[in-house]
């Protein structure tokens, strides 16, 4: 039994909280919320963020920071990537041992381009970090506490570290692989949103399946491009993280950018779908950071493009498809390597 904290009760942080503490782990989860706290504490439900769930009753929470700090020989970190910097910063200062970081949080820093892995780098003690392990794929925390089978993948430079999380998880419904290219799974896993809100806006517009089969297909495209660019192994993005990340974001129910892509595409006004989710859109960051990079590694990123102009510049969504469909004749493999 290993002794674990989760960062954020979110609805993602909340789940694989109930994941760890149901595989018999010494779980704590971490909100900065004190109702939050009490509501797992003493109701075992998180009523906002997974409404029909009754969690174990040996998952318990915390609001205080340095409980989660000292009570962690393993540190989930489940909050948006907007929060990272700002939970590693009240964490810094009351961690006292060497602990394996896993996040589990899919974006890129708009500005900086930094992955998650080196934002915690940066911002954590080096003498703090026993290792920086990613979990990613595809799962909805909606599905997971229904358990339903739901298969991930830890990755890390140091296999042992990955195969230590993937011990921590696995389970008879939660089936965990490792990878060593940490760049291609959180590449893979923080475009994947911008793809979804694309997705979501064919399906507002009612352009039906042909249009979101080009979308995952073409969008997987762009993200291979982008990611072996910077580094990543190009079969990473055929595998659970790229493209079966890609395939459930795309048509599920529960996607977060999917459902905010498609109010998009049905008319409604960013800053309106935004307030209206009242759950993080990770992919809206995301784009502008794929702009951002697209324009850095010199790579054809035309959905992620065409999706910032909708999103920053006011263009209207089916204004960016027929740009899309318009543009100039490409041979489909070539086009990969460029
Ligand atoms: N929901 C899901 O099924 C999945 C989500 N993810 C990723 O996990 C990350 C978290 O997502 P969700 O749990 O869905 O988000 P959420 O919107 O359900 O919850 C976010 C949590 O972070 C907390 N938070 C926000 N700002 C904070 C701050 N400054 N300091 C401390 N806590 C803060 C919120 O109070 C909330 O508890 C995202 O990067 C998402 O892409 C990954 C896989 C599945
Ligand atoms: O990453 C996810 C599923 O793997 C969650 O995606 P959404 O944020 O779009 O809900």
């Amino acid at each position: 039994m290993e002794k674990v904290c989760v960062l954020g009760a979110g609805s993602w942080g909340t789940a694989l909280a109930m994941v760890l503490a149901e595989n018999g782990h010494d779980t704590l989860v971490w909100t900065h919320r004190a109702n939050q706290a009490e509501e797992i504490n003493h109701l075992h439900t998180n009523k906002k963020y997974l409404p029909e769930t009754v969690l174990p009753a040996n998952l318990h929470a915390t609001s205080d920071i340095a409980m989660a700090a000292t009570h962690a020989e393993t540190i989930v970190v489940a909050v948006p990537t907007k929060a990272i910097r700002e939970v590693c910063e009240k964490l810094t200062a009351k961690l006292a041992r060497k602990v394996l970081f896993v996040h589990v949080s899919k974006g890129i820093e708009p500005d900086s381009l930094k992955r998650i892995s080196e934002i915690l780098a940066e911002s954590l003690p080096a003498e703090n970090v026993e290792e920086i392990v990613v979990l990613s794929g595809p799962s909805h925390a909606e599905e997971v506490v229904l358990h339903h089978p739901t298969t991930v993948t830890a990755a890390c430079a140091n296999i042992d570290a990955a195969e230590k999380v993937q011990d921590l998880f696995m389970n008879q419904f939660f089936r965990v692989y490792t990878n060593d290219d940490v760049i291609g799974v959180e590449i893979g896993g923080a475009l994947k949103n911008v793809i979804a809100l694309a997705a979501g806006i064919t399906d507002g517009l009612n352009y039906g399946d042909n249009a979101k089969a080009a979308l995952i297909t073409r969008g997987l495209a762009e993200i291979t491009r982008l990611g072996v660019k910077m580094g990543g192994n190009p079969f990473t993005f055929s595998g659970l993280t790229g493209m079966g990340d890609l395939i459930v974001t795309c048509t599920s129910v529960h996607s977060r950018n999917w459902r905010a892509g498609n109010m998009l595409g049905q008319g409604m006004k960013l800053q309106e779908v935004l307030d209206q989710m009242g759950m993080v859109v990770e992919g809206v960051r995301t784009t502008k950071a794929a702009y951002q990079l697209a324009e850095k590694y010199g790579v054809a990123m035309p959905i992620s493009t065409e999706l910032y102009s909708v999103l920053f510049n006011d263009v209207e969504p089916k204004v960016a498809v027929d740009a899309l469909m318009m543009r100039m004749k490409k041979r489909e493999i070539d086009d990969m390597k460029h």
